[in-house]
This record gives structure tokens, sequence and C-alpha cells, in this order.
């Protein structure tokens, strides 16, 4: 069975959408982003955290986990701790670009593949009512950088490159060729993707 390690119904959502069936289970893992370490190394060990807590508790089954964090100037940016942080983020997002990096991990027994994905993204120059506005909204407080691309934050975005469930929090593409390795398909068949992007690793037959 496959187990999403995540309390986000935006990823709950985005794993129904793609056609897997799966249960949640909650890591309460609380590890914090280190500046010594790239976006996409962070974003690994978080999600690779929530997947080990939750494979404690459930040893047998296949655990996914997804950790994102916004990078800037070498600066990372996990969820606001308050509105103020949240005006503080936007301000500082305003009129530049960002990536947004989302860790995977997916662990069965001794088995773990982990990978992370890039999204570019430029912001519209904001200004100081526009961010308090959308700070007001509350919708910033439990989203990485302050903002959800997918809510009332799409008004702040100018154009983006690269995948935009990446950004919502789940990079549905490449969770779906990870999860192959584990043998687990959409709506329970073998999917026709065809395998040119297999990486450093294959699924085994
Ligand atoms: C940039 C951006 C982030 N986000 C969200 C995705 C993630 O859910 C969140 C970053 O926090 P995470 O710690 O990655 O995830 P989470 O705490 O929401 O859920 P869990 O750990 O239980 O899986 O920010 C958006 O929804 N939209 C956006 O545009």
């Amino acid at each position: 069975m496959l187990i999403l390690a995540s309390a986000s119904l935006r990823r709950q959502q985005l794993l129904n959408e793609s056609g897997y069936a799966y249960r949640t289970a909650v890591s309460d893992k609380d590890e914090h982003i280190q500046d010594k370490q790239t976006p996409a190394e962070n974003a690994v060990r978080l999600a690779s955290a929530k997947a080990e807590d939750v494979h404690q508790r459930f040893p047998d089954d296949v655990i996914l986990a997804a950790d994102t964090i916004v990078a800037i100037d070498g600066i990372l940016l996990g969820k606001p701790a308050d509105a103020e942080d949240a005006v503080r983020m936007l301000t500082y997002l305003s009129g530049k670009r960002h990536e947004v990096c989302t860790g995977v991990c997916i662990k069965k027994g001794t088995k773990v593949h982990t990978d992370s994905e890039k999204t570019s993204i430029d912001f519209y120059n904001l200004d100081r009512k526009d961010i308090e506005a959308y700070v007001e909204t509350g919708e910033p407080m439990d989203k990485a950088g302050a903002y959800g691309i997918q809510g009332k934050g799409a008004r702040l975005v100018e154009r983006f490159t690269g995948d935009y469930f990446n950004v919502v929090g789940l990079p549905v593409a490449k969770v779906a060729r990870m999860l192959e390795y584990f043998h687990i398909y959409p709506d329970g068949k073998r999917p026709q993707f065809q395998r040119s992007d297999t990486g450093s690793w294959k699924p085994e037959e």
C-alpha cells in the first residue's frame, strides 16, 4: 500500500487527481532548514525525515514524502512564522526571480529513492499595500515563501518556468516515474510512459 506522509491537502489532492490509491499518515518530525545546505539538499533531507518517521510506523508499506522550499539569492525560505514574517518574505520576493524546490523521498524497507525538482518563478513588483492585503487573507501562512500560486497568490506571479505542480508541493510527473520503481502505478495499471529520462535508476522488471 502507498502511504502519503503528509498533512497537506494539496499534496493529497494532486495524488488523488493523478489516479493513485493511498492512505495518509502524518509525520510529526520537526526538522529545520539548514543554511549550509543547498535548496535541493534541504528539501530532500526534510522529505526523507518525514518518510523515515512514517516508515517506523508502517514498515511494510511504500512511504511517499515531500518538502517544498523557496530559494532566492542564496536565502532559503520555509513557511512564515507570522504575518510580519510573511510581509518580509513577500517584500524580498517582489520584482525578482526565485526558485521553488520540492524534495521527494519514497521509501520501502531498505529501498529508498530521493529526487528533487526546481521551478523558476518571476514575481511582479508588489507594493506594500498589495503585500499587506494579501497577507491579511491568511493564505500565505502555511506556504513556503508565503504565497500560494494556486490561490490568490497567482496574482503575484508574472511567469514561471518548470513544473507548476512542483510549486504547489508535489512534482507529480517526477513522482509517478519514481513510484514505478516501487511497482506503484496510477489506476493500478502499468502506465504508458516512455522511459527516456530514467537518469541513474531504472524500475525493476
Ligand atoms: C510556493 C508554494 C508553496 N506551497 C506549499 C506547498 C507545501 O505544502 C508548503 C510548504 O510546506 P511543507 O513543509 O513542504 O509541507 P506541509 O507542511 O504543507 O505538509 P507536510 O509536511 O505534512 O507534507 O507550501 C503552495 O501550496 N503553493 C505555493 O505556491
